[in-house]
């Protein structure tokens, strides 16, 4: 059965002759790994710091081969009960960073439908207003 380690724990493995991190809940040993990722060894160091790779991982678009070597270096579950960090990802395909609310971009939209529709009401008018001017002959032609 996979070893389970504490969000502690995976935290003291941080430096570059003993480097932990982890990836949507799993935890990864990537200190053979340091000099040979193709994304350098720096990008294991600032996760190791950070406590959590999962949206670095992911935002590089890694490769399937990338992905099944994640295995290679696997060595165990992390214990989500003990995470501490509000970014750490909780297994699934996203992590738990505190969202921002919705933007008011809604209302914004909502002004432009508004004149959008202002608009259209007033267009007849504005047509009528232009047909009926050209149509009308000038003065002292007639
Ligand atoms: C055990 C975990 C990881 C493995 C096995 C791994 C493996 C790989 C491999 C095989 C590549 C070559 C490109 C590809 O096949 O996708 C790569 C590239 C890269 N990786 Fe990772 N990676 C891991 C974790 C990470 C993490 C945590 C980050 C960032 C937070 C990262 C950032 C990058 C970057 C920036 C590249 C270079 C992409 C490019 O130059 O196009 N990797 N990685």
């Amino acid at each position: 059965m996979a070893k389970t380690y504490t969000f502690e724990e995976v935290g003291n493995h941080n430096h570059k002759e003993d480097c932990w991190i982890i990836i949507h809940g799993k935890v990864y040993d990537v200190t053979s790994f340091l000099y040979d990722h193709p994304g350098g060894g720096d990008v294991f160091l600032v996760a190791a710091d950070e406590k959590d790779a999962s949206v670095g991982f992911d935002e590089v678009g890694h490769s399937e081969s990338a992905i099944e070597m994640l295995e290679t270096y696997y060595v165990g579950e992390l214990d989500t009960d003990t995470i501490t960090s509000t970014t750490v990802s909780d297994g699934e395909n996203h992590a738990l960073p505190p969202h921002a609310p919705a933007a008011t971009k809604t209302n914004h939209s909502f002004a432009v439908k508004i004149l959008v529709a202002l608009l259209m009401l007033a267009l007849p008018f504005v047509v009528q207003y232009y047909y009926g001017k050209g149509n009308d002959p000038p003065n002292g032609e007639n």
